[in-house]
């Protein structure tokens, strides 16, 4: 992987619109709850939001692979190396894996059957909302208060 100076437009639009479609299942995900709840009572479940719970949560999965493999061709900036950047690298390598395990999750409760897997799903759902907020705090810190203009580096492209 090469070190670049910042990522490139197609990086910046997956970061932004992963952002925002995980944002909208976990906002909206109690449809899918109601849905869940009436197939395991064997009732077909009322409206289409679950649907759309599927597919944009696959989304997720499908887009996240693209930028994954987007990060090993077209290289990512260099981290620092204090501390807190290692942890803001651990960090950020958690919700790769997070935005990777939770629609995995979903399709194994929904699609696969597995009851088992409706509890991690949801669990891991909240990490993701956690750890996104500490991520976006800090880069927030960065932007404002050490005024080292990071946050314009998911802003502007290369
Ligand atoms: C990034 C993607 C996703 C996020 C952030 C997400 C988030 C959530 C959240 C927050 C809930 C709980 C809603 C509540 O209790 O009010 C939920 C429930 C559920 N989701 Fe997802 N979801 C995603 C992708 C998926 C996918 C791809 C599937 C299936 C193909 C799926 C299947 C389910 C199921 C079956 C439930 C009900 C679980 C239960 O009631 O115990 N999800 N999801
Ligand atoms: C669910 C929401 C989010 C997820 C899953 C997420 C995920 C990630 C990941 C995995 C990276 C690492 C990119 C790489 O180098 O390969 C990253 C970088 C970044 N994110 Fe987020 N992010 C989210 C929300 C946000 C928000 C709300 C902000 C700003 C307020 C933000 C600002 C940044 C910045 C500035 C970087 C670049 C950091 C650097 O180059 O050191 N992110 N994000």
């Amino acid at each position: 992987m090469t070190q670049e100076p910042g990522y490139t437009r197609l990086q910046i639009t997956l970061h932004w619109a992963i952002a925002g479609l995980v944002l909208f299942n976990y906002i909206f995900g109690e449809t899918m709850e109601r849905a869940y709840d009436a197939v395991r009572q064997n009732v077909e479940p009322a409206g289409v939001g679950h649907y759309l719970h599927v597919v944009v949560g696959l989304a997720v999965l499908v887009l996240t692979l693209v930028r994954i493999g987007a990060r090993f061709v077209l290289g990512v900036p260099e981290k620092g190396t204090t501390p807190g950047d290692k942890v803001a690298a651990g960090l950020q390598g958690l919700l790769y894996l997070l935005t990777l395990l939770v629609p995995a999750l979903g399709m194994t409760a929904w699609g696969g059957g597995q009851a088992w897997a409706a509890g991690p799903h949801v669990l891991a759902a909240n990490a993701i909302m956690l750890l996104a907020l500490v991520h976006a705090v800090s880069a927030l810190f960065h932007q404002y208060v050490l005024k080292d203009r990071l946050l314009l580096r998911m802003m502007r492209p290369r």
